[in-house]
């Protein structure tokens, strides 16, 4: 069994009325990937931002409950969000490059942490760029502007801009539904690696793909997160009804 690497317990969270995470527990495994399925609108994105507090920039919401990272509560006031989400990073359904070069998108995060070496910056592209597994498709055209690349390429290139802060955990919410078949699966192929070194947790659509790519899965309905396990379980052996019939398509 893996160590945890963050927990939420007892989760609510409410969009002025519209109560939309309902008393959410659960484990995510260190170093290994857990994928949130659900349909549509049963709050998979909700949860997926509060691991990074993203959902405190909308207006009117309301959190209680815990979730800690590493032991510490991630709500707790004098939390800076900056650093939080520095270690939790995220990376979204539609690939948003900054207007700017590759190389300027991947240095972003570092310079504003305060990196200014010319050398160490360029290490940090470069291997950021590896890591995201793009570096040999792009090292000729470092200087040239991210928006020139394909959506496959904009969004490993983003991949690539959230490893360059040394984060932890990496978000990833439907980072693949905007793409087409083949950089898809090298997306896939990329998670399976970056599984050895980070803690991924991702919302997708995609049922195959979340049996394909994660470690663990947790299935919402509702605003509840009605079972959670090891992929393989929820897979062949769901406890809960309501599990089954979504797997086996007789829902959602
Ligand atoms: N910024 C917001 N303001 C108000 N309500 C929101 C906001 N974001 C989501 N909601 C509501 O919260 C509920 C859960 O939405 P959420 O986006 O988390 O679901 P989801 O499972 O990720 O859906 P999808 O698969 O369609 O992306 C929905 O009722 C949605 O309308």
């Amino acid at each position: 069994m893996l160590a945890n690497k963050i927990t939420a317990e007892k989760l609510n969270l409410y969009y002025g009325e519209n109560h939309a995470l309902k008393s959410v527990s659960m484990n995510i495994r260190e170093k290994a990937v857990t994928a949130l399925i659900g349909p549509s609108g049963c709050g998979k994105s909700t949860f997926l931002k509060t691991l990074n507090r993203m959902n405190d920039l909308v207006p009117g919401v309301r959190i209680e409950g815990k979730v800690t990272l590493d032991g510490e509560d991630i709500y707790d006031p004098a939390v800076d969000t900056t650093l939080l989400r520095k270690k939790v990073g995220m990376v979204f359904q539609q690939p948003n490059p900054f207007p700017m070069s590759v190389y300027d998108n991947v240095a972003y995060g570092p310079r504003i942490h305060g990196i200014k070496n010319k050398a160490k910056l360029d290490e940090i592209v470069e291997k950021s760029l590896r890591s995201a597994a793009i570096f040999d498709e792009l090292k000729d055209r470092l200087k040239k502007s991210a928006l020139g690349l394909s959506g496959g390429q904009q969004q490993r290139l983003c991949i690539a801009r959230a490893l360059a802060v040394e984060p932890e955990v990496l978000l990833m919410d439907e980072p693949t539904s905007a793409l087409d078949p083949i950089s898809t699966l090298k997306i896939e192929d990329l998670m399976a690696e970056l599984r050895n070194d980070y803690t991924v947790v991702i919302v997708t659509h995609n049922m195959q793909q979340a049996a394909r790519i994660s470690d663990y899965t947790a299935f919402f309905l509702v605003g509840e997160m009605v079972e959670f396990g090891t992929t393989d379980d929820i897979f062949a052996r769901p406890k809960d009804k309501r599990t089954e019939d979504y797997i086996t398509g007789r829902f959602g």
